[in-house]
């Protein structure tokens, strides 16, 4: 939607402005494709017609709560509406049934409280002010008139608001079609509280979000014929195991591990653990504390959150245990054995983490040491084992780190759903998917970038089910700017034929990447 040659002189319009990202200002001179404009903060740009785009003059200044009403949909005229309303704390916007949130970065309770969650009951989208209720509401309405399974995606660049938006989904849906449980506590309720067991195990500080997600959830409520709960299922996908044993300045690994460095003395002990700072899975950051909250008081909330979904106090000390013997495996360092290719424990203190890994862990500590320190390959004849040298038996020491505790975050998972209880007859359903936050960075890891493809992929998925130009045109934006992102993944992709991608979608990704 930019200008033609034939833009006049007089004309309201945005530029690119490298401090503020857009500018408006007037039309001054135009010669051929170069426009002067005359900016409204004193500054004159020339620039080119195709990056100068149309000002609407009769947009009111307070901005529009639907983008289907904006008289021009470019990114200028997107993002200044935003503006304007989040300045009166507007934070939510429709662009026709999508919901676009900006994170108000403070607790704004009187959004979502009984009392809104009673207004927004049974109204049409777009009679109220915009709100995730809204949204909420729209699908179960849907799913109650149409006796159709609806399913709402929420996706967003990593701290956002994801997670945020997904509880007040889950809160309406839950004011909605809850009941008086006839013992102990809900469904709805113990899916809500199930978040802090697994926020604890798989959320982590980063550079965006103090308390990041780093896994997929889909999570699945289903209800009966008569709209009420029935049952509900926690699906999560894709933890990123690589951050078990590898962080770097200022992120910091899974909550847990501070957690439970910050337990009580009793439980210190029991685990054998002490400083983060001494724990090589927690060391290659310096950053070990988050602002505003005390680990020892969110390992004792952990706990109790434990006790509400179902998990009793002997499979919570199995669990602990788990995260104590991840950290002491990180501290366990190699040597060369001498005239050999193998390699051992390296000194007394290596013995001692590899010693209480196989503790905590109740296996063996010399089949621990063999499983790190050899290779066993089984071929049709034989079984050969390999000594690894001390590089090989550190990598394989990792693996093992990573493999255990993606183990134990799924273990957890399951454990939730068998407590808070499928319904096999269950009529209908609404799933909430709370995408991975899509992630950029200076150098990407392959992990990231493997992370940011699927993100793609659930977009490009859903931009095949609701191709409303407003919401391509977002993607596109989206896609610009991963574009370097996505340049690599197609270069993989080249390298890897067999990647997990539909046809369609690798098509996408190469008009994306080359057009
Ligand atoms: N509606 C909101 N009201 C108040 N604070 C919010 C809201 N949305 C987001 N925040 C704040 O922003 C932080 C990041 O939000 P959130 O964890 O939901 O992001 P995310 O998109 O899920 O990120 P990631 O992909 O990294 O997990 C929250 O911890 C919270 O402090």
């Amino acid at each position: 939607m930019t200008f033609s040659a034939s833009t006049a002189v007089g004309s309201h319009v945005w530029v690119e402005d490298p401090e503020v990202a857009w500018i408006d200002g007037e039309v001054v001179e135009v010669n051929g494709e170069e426009i002067k404009v005359l900016c409204t903060s004193g500054k004159a740009i020339v620039a080119n017609a195709a990056n100068v785009y149309p000002k609407d003059p009769d947009a009111p200044p307070c901005g529009v709560d639907d983008m289907t009403k904006l008289a021009y949909l470019h990114e200028p005229g997107v993002l200044h509406n935003l503006r304007c309303r989040y300045d009166m704390n507007e934070i939510y916007t429709y662009t026709g049934n999508i919901l676009i949130a900006v994170n108000p970065f403070q607790r704004l309770p009187h959004l979502y409280s009984n009392h809104m969650m009673e207004q927004y009951k049974g109204m049409t989208l777009g009679e109220l002010s915009p709100h995730p209720f809204a949204i909420a509401d729209s699908a179960y309405r849907q799913m109650i008139n149409e006796g159709i399974s609806q399913a709402i995606l929420v996706s967003g660049e990593s701290g956002a608001g994801k997670t945020e938006s997904t509880k007040m989904l889950m809160q309406y849906l839950a004011y909605m079609g809850g009941r008086v449980a006839a013992e102990g506590r809900t469904v709805e309720q113990q899916v809500l509280e199930s978040n802090p067991v697994l926020e604890a195990f798989g959320n982590a500080k980063t550079v965006r979000n103090n308390n990041s997600s780093r896994f997929g959830k889909f999570v699945e409520i289903q209800f009966n014929n008569r709209g009420r709960i029935s049952g509900a299922a926690i699906r999560t996908y894709l933890l990123e195991r690589s951050r078990v044993c590898q962080i770097s300045d200022p992120e910091r690994n899974y909550h847990c591990f501070y957690m439970l460095c910050a337990a009580p003395e009793e439980d210190i002990q029991k685990y054998k653990l002490g400083n983060p700072r001494t724990f090589r899975y927690l060391n290659q950051s310096n950053c070990y504390e988050l602002d505003g909250v005390d680990d020892s008081k969110e390992y004792l909330s952990t706990r109790r959150a434990m006790d509400v979904v179902g998990i009793s106090s002997d499979e919570q000390d199995a669990i602990f245990r788990v995260v104590a013997a991840v950290l002491h495996l990180g501290n366990i360092e190699f040597k060369k054995v001498s005239e050999s290719d193998g390699s051992e424990p390296k000194d007394d203190q290596s013995r001692f983490h590899l010693k209480t890994a196989a503790d905590l862990l109740m296996c063996n500590e010399k089949s621990l040491e063999d499983s790190l320190c050899k290779r066993v390959m089984v071929t049709r004849d034989e079984t050969i084992t390999k000594s690894l040298d001390p590089d090989a038996a550190t990598t394989s020491r990792d693996a093992l780190a990573k493999i255990v505790y993606s183990r134990l975050f799924d273990w957890l998972v399951n454990k939730i759903n068998r407590s808070i209880g499928q319904d096999p007859d269950s009529k209908f359903l609404i799933g909430v998917l709370d995408i991975y936050g899509f992630e950029s960075f200076k150098t990407n890891r392959c992990l990231t970038g493997m992370l940011n493809l699927h993100h793609l992929q659930r977009l490009i998925s859903f931009r095949m089910l609701a191709p409303s130009s407003t919401y391509l045109y977002k993607q596109k934006n989206i896609f610009k700017a991963a574009l370097n992102t996505l340049h690599i993944l197609y270069e993989l992709l080249l390298l890897f034929p067999t990647l997990p991608l539909k046809p369609e979608h690798k098509g996408y990704m190469f008009r994306a990447c080359y057009k």
